[in-house]
């Protein structure tokens, strides 16, 4: 925390967190004095890393309203290389409020505490605001004082908005986000209101950490569940943007530990206190007096203790520091009295005119007498019912280099895991369990004592502060450039008013259009069962575009020839069903290029296993059509569904589809089976050539919209266009007239015509709400579908209805046939039939 000097050439990284590792108090006019903060967090951070020119951002511990005292303070604070947010009115609300009257017990599975129904001044919405404001506060901070190339660091629960307003305020800082809590299961986290705003929010930093394998597995699948984002091996994709999620189980500084417990005053405190408890086994628990902390749970475990082993009273004390925390928020004053309320009886109980067995101390202690109280404890009791990591443990271990004591240690906390194998590990909430491992660990023999104290020792001494510090910069460096390609790659939004315009100068226009995700009802208003259909909003817009002569519409669908006839059978349209296996005028019959030895042997038995599927998969369905299978499990549990597509496609693959010339596709949602090579991309270019012979078209299309929601395969109709615009390859053969004066030469003749007319200006692609595409652009929803139609409606409001085949006589037709015969005959070529 040393003020780094002005030519400093390390990177510089603003650490923000709620606490600043110094806590400020007044002693005079415009003078303060700086105490070490309490809680694992700071003690954390204090041991990172030196390979950066480090700032702390964060509240400075007291309220400064004065103008001349805020400088005053901040000129203190520089010295130390801390940045004060100055939170005031806001940090009621926000801290003992929404951080840890709400956050703070969803995060610990303690539930969502009942709203005051008599404070309407502090309610969960006003909390909420006011924690969004603290957290633009905090930004107004760091904006003030980020130079470019800072990287930003922010922490824990008090900070879920930041990552988005850093990325706002400028996309290219790298921003991480630890979290030293617990991550709930999603089951409770779901009861959170405002679970989905919190969750994007993070979600926009390029990395995010956690303390245990099983937090972080409980955030990304949260995120699946709640968000129906996909989760990779990387971390959580939501729209093509990956948010890297990793484990990196914070430490201490074991050396300031071992180093402290062994100067002059340390040593003195310690022979002190062995003096103090002579002839008797000193338990010792730390804790900042928090419900998570499982106090009263010690307390029970240890009465239970004295009861039952009557020969240990006056043998064994308890030394609990209840280091004060949160005073102002409710659940913490009652955990006091509670509290206190346990230690009275039990001392009541056990304790003699010269012996206690409970010394419960409600204060923090400074460093020295800690590490002092650590070294001479036989026994470290700690009873979280639910910790991010509780570094206490650690610290113990750090200075029992001497007496080799025994760690009793909460399954529920963080360290759990990592000091597992040393310490004897305890269900906190089973009093009995906790009573037997206190007299196992009393009486434990020393050579296992020994064994257990390295273990650990080595654990804590290689997975230090600094090594956590480390190891999440190292990623974080690495994580960004990933995530810009990513950003790089994501379109751009689809210029609206270009295409209107481009729309209303064309003479000859094709929309393509997806059904699923595009022309459907937005997915909240559809039924369960979800038979697809259109969206009420767009039929009169859809009626408007297709009765226009120079506009031909195709919906080209992965449904069936059934969904299409019923949705768009009264439109003057063109259906493409199954991909464009199957084609259609809207009042005419279905034609099909499909071959007619196609092996569809598959069918039945793959029907089969859909269907036994979908009766075991609550609200997933499925769709047949002719040559494929869609099973769709949108509606159901998102983990269920996808842990029953990964048995069905085993399934599928020992079964019916093995060896069958099949393609088989996971979407986000579904699995689909269909025959082999029939994507959007391989069918579009017949479905044109048949749309355009049936048209008898004699002038290319010169504009196209091409738009949907599709499967990554069925992408590739977008490359078609775009290799369409590079080289024209469509061709369509028509019959003219060769123009000759001499009447009797005039013969019909066959010439081949481009079917596109397509450049970089009137061809426009847009994916729906995906934004990892091969689409030049992105649409964000159906919703904006709908409106962007009306517009393409209303631009060229039609006069008369026409049939499909009607646009022959137009001017423009003539115009582009005389072109290419002028061509033909200054070239004497007669063409080539390409369809
Ligand atoms: O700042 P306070 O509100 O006084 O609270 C102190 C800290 O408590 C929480 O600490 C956690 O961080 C530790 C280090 O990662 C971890 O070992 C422990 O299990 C957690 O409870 C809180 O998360 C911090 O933000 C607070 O500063
Ligand atoms: O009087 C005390 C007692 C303890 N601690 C420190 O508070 C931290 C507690 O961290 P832990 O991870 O165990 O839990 P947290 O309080 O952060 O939830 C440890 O680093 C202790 O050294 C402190 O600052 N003052």
């Amino acid at each position: 925390m040393t003020n780094g000097s002005a030519c400093d050439q390390r990177p510089r990284l603003l650490v923000v967190a709620n606490r600043l590792p110094v806590s400020a108090k007044k002693t005079g006019e415009n003078s303060w004095s700086l105490k070490m903060s309490p809680g694992g967090l700071v003690s954390g951070l204090l041991g990172v890393t030196s390979q950066f020119d480090t700032k702390w951002v964060g509240w400075p511990g007291v309220d400064v309203i004065n103008e001349v005292e805020k400088a005053a303070l901040s000129k203190s604070l520089t010295e130390v290389n801390c940045i004060p947010v100055f939170l005031n009115e806001v940090f009621d609300q926000y801290y003992n409020g929404y951080c840890n009257g709400i956050l703070c017990p969803i995060l610990h599975h303690m539930g969502l505490p009942e709203e005051d129904p008599h404070d309407t001044t502090k309610t969960f919405e006003t909390q909420y605001d006011a924690y969004k404001k603290a957290n633009r506060m905090f930004l107004d901070v760091i904006v003030e004082n980020y130079e470019e190339g800072d990287i930003v660091w922010c922490h824990d629960y008090h900070l879920m908005f930041l990552p988005k307003f850093l990325k706002e305020y400028n996309n290219k800082i790298k921003v991480g986000w630890f979290l030293h809590s617990p991550f709930p299961s999603s089951e409770v986290y779901k009861t959170l209101p405002s679970r989905s705003e919190l969750l994007r929010a993070i979600l926009r930093a390029d990395l995010l950490g956690f303390h245990t394998y099983d937090f972080a597995r409980h955030f990304i699948r949260t995120c699946t569940r709640i968000l129906g984002v996909e989760a990779t091996h990387e971390g959580v994709v939501d729209q093509g943007r990956v948010t890297r999620v990793a484990v990196f189980p914070i430490g201490i500084d074991p050396d300031r530990f071992i180093r402290t417990c062994k100067l002059p005053e340390a040593t003195q405190q310690i022979n002190e206190l062995k003096e103090r408890f002579a002839g008797k086994k000193v338990i010792l628990g730390v804790d900042r007096l928090d419900p998570i902390k499982g106090i009263p749970q010690k307390y029970l475990a240890f009465e239970k203790f004295l009861e039952e082993n009557p020969n240990w009273r006056h043998k064994v004390v308890l030394v609990q520091i209840a280091v004060p925390t949160r005073n102002d928020v409710p659940e913490y004053r009652k955990l006091k009295d509670q509290v206190h309320g346990l230690v009275g009886r039990i001392n009541g109980r056990f304790g003699s005119v010269s012996s206690l067995p409970i010394h419960h101390l409600d204060c923090s202690v400074d460093f020295s007498y800690l590490c002092a109280l650590y070294a001479i404890a036989d026994v470290m009791l700690v009873t979280s019912l639910r910790d991010g990591m509780n570094l206490v443990s650690y610290e113990f271990v750090a200075c029992q280099e001497a007496k080799k004591g025994v760690l009793v240690l909460s399954e529920f906390a963080g360290a759990g895991q990592s000091l597992g194998a040393g310490a004897l590990l305890v269900n906190p909430c089973d009093v009995t369990e906790v009573s037997s491992a206190i007299k196992e660990a009393l009486i434990m023999p020393a050579d296992e004592r020994e064994k257990r104290y390295r273990v650990n020792f080595q654990y804590v001494y290689i997975h230090s502060a600094k090594k956590w510090g480390d190891d999440f910069m190292s990623v974080l460096n690495d994580t960004t450039p990933e995530s810009e390609m990513q950003l790089r790659k994501i379109p751009h939004e689809l210029p609206q008013q270009d295409m209107i315009q481009q729309y209303s100068q064309s003479n000859n226009r094709l929309i393509i259009l997806g059904f699923y995700g595009t022309l459907t009802a937005p997915m909240s208003s559809q039924t369960k069962e979800m038979d697809l259909k259109l969206n009420s909003e767009l039929k009169g817009t859809l009626r408007a575009l297709c009765n226009d002569p120079k506009t031909t519409v195709v919906v080209l669908s992965r449904s069936g020839r059934d969904i299409l006839d019923k949705n768009f059978g009264k439109y003057n349209m063109w259906l493409a069903a199954e991909n464009g296996r199957f084609l259609k005028h809207s009042n005419g019959e279905w034609v099909t290029n499909m071959p007619q030895n196609m092996n569809l042997d598959w069918v039945d038995g793959a029907r089969n296993v859909f269907q036994y599927f979908t009766d075991r998969t609550p609200r997933s369905f499925f769709k047949a059509s002719g040559t494929s299978l869609v099973w769709n499990y949108e509606h159901a549990d998102v983990e269920f569904g996808r842990a029953q597509a990964r048995d069905m496609l085993q399934y599928l693959w020992g079964g019916p589809i093995s060896n069958a010339p099949v393609d088989v596709v996971r979407g986000n949602h579904s699995v689909e089976v269909h025959a082999i090579g029939e994507t959007k991309g391989t069918e579009i270019g017949r479905v044109l050539g048949e749309i355009v012979h049936r048209k008898s078209m004699t002038t290319p299309f010169d504009f196209v919209f091409c738009s949907g929601y599709f499967l990554e395969k069925d992408e590739d109709i977008y490359t078609f266009f775009e290799s369409e615009i590079l080289s024209p390859k469509l061709s369509h053969e028509i019959r003219s007239k060769s123009p000759s004066s001499n009447h009797s030469l005039k013969k019909k003749r066959k010439v081949s015509l481009n079917v596109l007319d397509l450049k970089k200006e009137n061809y426009f692609s847009a994916a729906i709400g995906q934004t990892r595409t091969k689409a030049r652009y992105v649409i964000h929803s159906s919703h904006d579908v709908v409106d962007l139609l009306h517009k393409l409606a209303v631009a060229v409001p039609t006069t008369r209805l026409t049939d499909s085949f009607g646009d022959t006589n137009n001017t423009s037709s003539k115009s582009w046939i005389n072109s290419v015969e002028r061509k033909e005959l200054v070239n004497g070529d007669t063409g080539q039939i390409d369809m």
